[in-house]
C-alpha cells in the first residue's frame, strides 16, 4: 500500500500522481544515514536534560517554532486531550532586513541551539536542515513535474520559505498522565509536504481509504513523504493531505524519537489552485495566504502563545 516512488525514473508521473492521491509515499532519502544517527544521538541527550534546562530553551514569540515546547501543549483539532509528546524546533535565519522576516517575525525566529548543554548539537542540526531541505526541494520539483507545473512554480514558492524541523520525544506510554492521552492524535500537516525519515521506534500510522490505519515507518535510507494542506489546496484536492497519527502498539515499551521537516511556502504566497479537478469543484478551497492557513491551524491546535493558558 505504501508506494515507493523513484524520483529519477522517467515516466513516473502517473505513479506519483496516484501516490499524491493517497497522500503519502516513500522515496530514497539523499540525507546521509550517519548524519541522521548523529542528530538522534544529540537530540536524545537534549531530551534527557533536566526539566529546567529544557524549559530554559523555550523561545518566546516563536509560537514554539524555535526551541523547546513542553509535553501536553499541542492538542489536535480532533481531540481535547493534548498529545503526549515534547518538541524541539529549529530552522535557519534570513539575512537582516529581509522583507519576509520583517513582515512575519514569528515565522522566522532565531534558532536556539543548546550547544552549552549538548556540545556540537548546533552544527549537526543545521547541516541536517540544509540536507533535508535540498532533498525536499527535489521532491517538490518532481511533484511539480508530475502535475504539469512550470519548473519554477514550486521553486519560487519555496524560496526563503519558513521551513521548520521538528524533533519529537514521545515519552513511554506508562508515564502518560491518563489513558486519554496518546503520542499524537490524528491530524493533517499544514505545509506543502513533510519529510519523515526513520524514527527510533515504530508508531507512525496513516489512514487509508475505508478508515483503516496503516503503519508506515520509513525503512532505513528512505523517507516517508506526507502531502500537507497547502498541496491539497493548490491541487483542488487531487493531492490529499494525509491523515496520520502516532500511537504506541499495545505493550510497546520505551519512548520514541522522531525528526520531521515541514516544507512551508513563503507566508505571502496566495494559495490559488494550480489545478482544478472538475469545474464544479473550483470553489472548494477559498484562496487565502499560506500564512493565514498556518495561523488558523496553529490557533486550532493550541500552538499560538496568545491562546495558551499561562
Ligand atoms: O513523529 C512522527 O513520526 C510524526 C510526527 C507528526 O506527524 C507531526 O509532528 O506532525
Ligand atoms: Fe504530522
Amino acid at each position: 500500500m505504501l508506494q515507493e516512488i523513484d524520483l529519477t525514473a522517467r515516466c513516473g508521473h502517473q505513479r506519483l500522481r496516484t501516490a499524491l492521491r493517497d497522500g503519502f509515499f516513500f522515496v530514497r532519502n539523499t540525507v546521509p544515514e550517519s548524519l541522521l544517527d548523529d542528530a538522534y544521538q544529540l537530540l536524545e541527550a537534549f531530551f534527557a536534560l533536566s526539566e529546567q534546562d529544557r524549559r530554559d530553551c523555550r523561545v518566546p514569540g516563536s509560537n514554539g517554532q524555535s526551541g523547546y515546547t513542553p509535553p501536553l501543549v499541542e492538542t489536535a483539532e480532533k481531540s481535547d486531550a493534548a498529545d503526549w509528546k515534547e518538541l524541539f524546533h529549529w530552522g535557519v535565519c534570513l539575512p537582516a532586513g529581509h522583507p519576509l522576516a520583517l513582515r512575519y517575525p514569528s515565522r522566522y525566529p532565531q534558532p536556539l541551539m543548546p550547544d552549552h548543554l549538548v556540545p556540537g548539537i548546533g552544527a549537526v542540526l543545521t547541516e541536517l536542515h540544509t540536507r533535508m531541505l535540498r532533498f525536499q526541494h527535489e521532491v517538490a520539483a518532481a511533484i511539480g513535474d508530475a502535475l504539469g507545473a512550470h519548473p519554477g512554480y514550486f521553486a519560487e514558492m519555496l524560496e526563503d520559505g519558513p521551513v521548520v524541523n521538528r524533533a519529537t520525544w514521545y515519552p513511554p506510554m506508562e508515564q502518560a498522565p491518563s489513558e486519554r492521552h496518546i503520542w499524537a492524535v490524528e491530524h493533517q500537516d499544514f505545509d506543502l509536504i513533510t519529510a519523515l525519515p526513520r524514527a527510533t521506534a515504530a508508531g507512525l500510522q496513516v489512514q487509508v481509504e475505508g478508515g483503516e490505519w496503516l503503519s508506515v515507518d520509513a525503512p532505513a535510507g528512505h523517507a516517508v513523504m506526507n502531502v500537507g494542506m497547502v498541496l491539497e489546496r493548490l491541487t483542488g484536492g487531487l493531492a490529499r493531505a494525509a491523515v496520520h497519527r502516532v500511537v504506541a502498539a499495545p505493550g510497546q515499551r520505551g519512548g520514541r524519537l522522531s525528526i520531521v521537516q515541514f516544507c512551508h511556502p513563503t507566508p505571502w504566497t496566495v494559495l490559488t489552485p494550480l489545478l482544478v479537478q472538475r469545474e464544479q469543484e473550483a470553489a472548494r478551497f477559498p484562496a487565502l495566504t499560506a500564512d493565514d492557513l498556518f495561523q488558523r491551524t496553529m490557533y486550532r491546535i493550541n500552538r499560538l502563545e496568545s491562546r495558551q493558558v499561562k
